[in-house]
C-alpha cells in the first residue's frame, strides 16, 4: 500500500484528508442512527442484516428505538459527541431525520445517503454538518455534480463514501474537482451479501474485509486529493472496541472492563426481589453496587465468589460472565461460581 502522503497508518486504515465524522467516529464517540431499514436500491454489496433489511425500524447502536428518548438514553450511555445517520435510506424517512438533527443539534452531526439529493431536500437538513453521497454501484456518479454543490453552498462538509468494489475515473475526477473527500470503506461481508459478493469474485479475508481489493485501493489513494481508506479490521479493532470501552465506563464501578472493551461482573439469576432482599441485608446499594437486569442482578465478581453459597441457599443460580456494555447485553462467556 503506498504511503506517500498519508498521515497515519492504524490497523490498515489511512488518510490524507480526515472529516470531523470520521474524527469522532475513530475515536468511537459517534452514535450510529438507523432511521429506517428502507431503500429503493438494492446493491449486490448492502450489509445490510435481514433483521432490519427492508424493514422501517429504527435503532440507536444495537438498541431499538422506539421513542425518541430510546436515541437519548443511548446517546448518553456512551457519552456520544456525535450522530452519524444511515440505514437503510434516511432521506426517506426526511421527517425522522429531521427531528434527529434538532434533538442532538448539540451534537456534530453526518449522513449518508445514495440520493442526489435537491436543494429542497438538503435545505431541510438544519444543524447537519457532513454529508456522505454513496452512488449505488458506481452507477450515475455525476447526478451527484449538483447536489455536492448545494451541499457545499449550504456550508456542509462533502463527501463520497463507497465500498472498494471497483475503480471509478468519474468519481475520482469529480471528488477532486470539486474539492471534497472521498471515504473509501473495505468492501466488506455480511451474511446477506456473502454470496453476491462470492459470485461477483470478491474473497474475504479473516476481519469479513476483502483479501482481493488491493489493486482498487491503492488506485483510489494515488490519485484521490482528500482521501480516507477506512479498512475493515480497523471499524473492529479501534473503533467498535473505543465505543465499547466508552460505554463500560459509564456503567458503575464493580464492572471490571476489558481491553475489548467487554466487562466483567458477578450474575445472580433468580427472583429478583429475594436476591435485592439479600443484596441490600449486606449493605448493597441499587444502582451503585448492583444493578437488575432481565432474570437477575449483576453485581461485583468479590460479592459473588464471597457469598455464593448463601445465595444458592436462596435458590439462585450464581455466575461470572463476561459481557458487552451495550444494551442488549450479549454475554460472551458464563462461568458458574
Ligand atoms: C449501508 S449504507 C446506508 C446509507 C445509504 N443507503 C447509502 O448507501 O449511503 C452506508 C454506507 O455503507 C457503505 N457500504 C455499503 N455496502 C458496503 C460494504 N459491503 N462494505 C463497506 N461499506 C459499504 C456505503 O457506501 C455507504 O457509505
Ligand atoms: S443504497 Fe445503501 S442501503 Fe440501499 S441497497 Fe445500497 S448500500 Fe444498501
Amino acid at each position: 500500500m503506498p504511503v506517500r502522503k498519508f498521515k497515519r497508518i492504524e490497523a490498515g486504515s489511512f488518510y490524507s484528508y480526515l472529516s470531523e465524522g470520521c474524527k469522532l467516529c475513530r475515536r468511537g464517540a459517534k452514535m450510529v442512527l438507523f432511521v429506517t431499514g428502507i431503500c429503493n436500491n438494492s446493491c449486490f454489496y448492502c450489509p445490510i442484516s435481514e433483521e432490519r433489511r427492508g424493514k422501517d425500524v429504527v435503532f440507536a447502536n444495537e438498541r431499538e428505538v422506539k421513542r425518541i428518548e430510546d436515541a437519548i438514553e443511548e446517546a448518553n450511555a456512551m457519552s456520544a459527541e456525535g450522530i452519524a445517520i444511515t440505514g437503510g435510506e434516511p432521506l426517506l424517512k426526511l421527517d425522522r431525520v429531521v427531528e434527529f438533527l434538532k434533538t442532538f443539534k448539540d451534537l456534530h452531526s453526518h449522513l449518508y445517503t445514495a440520493i442526489p439529493a435537491k436543494e429542497s431536500v438538503l435545505s431541510k437538513l438544519k444543524h447537519l454538518d457532513e454529508i456522505r453521497f454513496h452512488p449505488p454501484e458506481l452507477r450515475n456518479v455525476k447526478a451527484y455534480e449538483e447536489p455536492i454543490k448545494t451541499a457545499k453552498k449550504l456550508e456542509m462538509d462533502v463527501g463520497f463514501e463507497i465500498p472498494s468494489i471497483a475503480y471509478s475515473d468519474e468519481l475520482v475526477e469529480i471528488t477532486n474537482k470539486l474539492d471534497i473527500f472521498l471515504n473509501l470503506n473495505e468492501l466488506e461481508f455480511s451474511s446477506t451479501n456473502y454470496e453476491n459478493l462470492i459470485a461477483k469474485g470478491f474473497r474475504p479475508n479473516d476481519h469479513y474485509g476483502c483479501s482481493n481489493c488491493d489493486e482498487i485501493i491503492k488506485a483510489y489513494a494515488e490519485n484521490v486529493n482528500k482521501f480516507h481508506y477506512c479498512s475493515a479490521r480497523f471499524k473492529d479493532k479501534a473503533q467498535l472496541r473505543r465505543r465499547l470501552i466508552r460505554m463500560a465506563k459509564n456503567l458503575p464501578d464493580f464492572y471490571i472492563i476489558t481491553r475489548e472493551g467487554t466487562v466483567i461482573c458477578g450474575y445472580i439469576e433468580g427472583d429478583v426481589r429475594v436476591i435485592e432482599e439479600f443484596l441490600q441485608s449486606k449493605g448493597l446499594k441499587r444502582s451503585e453496587d448492583y444493578v437488575v437486569v432481565e432474570g437477575g442482578v449483576e453485581t461485583s465478581v468479590e460479592f459473588v465468589e464471597e457469598y455464593s453459597s448463601l445465595l444458592k441457599k436462596l435458590g439462585t443460580n450464581v455466575f461470572i460472565i463476561e459481557r458487552y456494555p451495550t444494551s442488549k447485553r450479549v454475554v460472551v462467556e458464563v462461568n458458574p461460581v
